[in-house]
């Protein structure tokens, strides 16, 4: 579904500022991998799901989607297949606009369509469910301007949103970090449903190594640039924080104060 081959990218390139954010990086993600991403600041986990969102060029390599080479394809195209929840609960959804209409427009991504009246309100109906889903209690503040919404509830619209029309893939960069952590768990368990139901490919940076080690049938760790592990399955199922210090050990890597603080 993903295929990532020998990708680079160096950030402000012959100069004093020169940073080899990604060195060689190939990955390739079967259809409905749930793959968590985790490594230490600045080893490229963003620049990683940046590079595969299309939001600069690289330098080298090339990166398919569904078969679809998608190398030089400018960001906006890809948006009609990838869905993405940032870290800021205030990126992806429109503040000054209705739960209900963020919906709305979520809905028409990739098509270009006048729904009827009354096509419009079974629409409406099914945001409704979507949203009794989430257990927020949302779906009785359709109406209401979503920044008034607390992060963790923008964070669960953010995510309705991205897959209300199926990606291909979807990626999130560390998209609980900013939640507290009652917040980001029941995120996280949303994400986990919403992935789980619709088998969707993702990509999911974290800084958390529980969730990393407790989410997804893939894990991948990011070390200066390229990833330094890569486990699926058996092998993911039966690996502990133990082994994933051990690793940044290995690697010459100092475990951030972000990862062993978090629960
Ligand atoms: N737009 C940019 N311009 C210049 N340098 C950048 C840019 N984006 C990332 N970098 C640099 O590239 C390196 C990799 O950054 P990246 O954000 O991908 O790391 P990360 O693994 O996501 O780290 P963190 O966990 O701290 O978010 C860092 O040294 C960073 O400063």
């Amino acid at each position: 579904m993903l295929r990532i081959e020998n990708i680079h990218k160096t950030f402000f390139p012959d100069t004093a500022n020169e940073k080899k954010a990604l060195r060689g990086v190939n990955l390739s993600l079967e259809a409905g991998d749930f793959c968590t991403v985790i490594g230490s600041n600045g080893a490229g986990k963003s620049t990683l799901l940046n590079a595969v969102a299309g939001a600069f060029p690289i330098d080298k390599g090339s990166i398919s989607i569904d078969g679809v080479d998608v190398t030089s394809m400018p960001e906006h195209k890809r948006a009609a297949f990838i869905g993405r929840v940032f870290q800021d609960p205030m990126k992806g959804t429109a503040a000054g606009m209705m739960i209900e209409e963020n919906l709305a427009v979520a809905d028409r991504r990739g098509r270009r369509l006048t729904l009827r009246w009354s096509e419009q309100k079974d629409r409406s109906e099914y945001f409704r469910e979507l949203l009794r889903g989430l257990g927020l209690g949302l779906e009785d503040r359709m109406t209401a301007h979503v920044g008034l919404l607390s992060g963790g509830q923008r964070q669960a619209l953010t995510l309705l949103m991205a897959t209300l029309v199926r990606p291909k893939l979807l990626l999130l960069d560390e998209h609980t970090a900013a939640l507290d952590p009652k917040t980001a768990e029941k995120v996280l368990e949303i994400t986990d449903r919403i992935v789980r139901e619709q088998t969707l490919t993702t990509l999911m940076i974290t800084h958390n190594m529980r969730d990393a080690l407790r989410f997804g049938n893939r894990l991948v760790m990011m070390h200066d640039g390229r990833p330094i592990l890569d486990v699926r399955g058996e092998e993911k199922a039966k690996l502990t924080a133990v082994d994933l210090l051990n690793f940044f050990e290995k690697a010459g890597d100092g475990v951030s104060d972000k990862m062993l603080l978090s629960k």
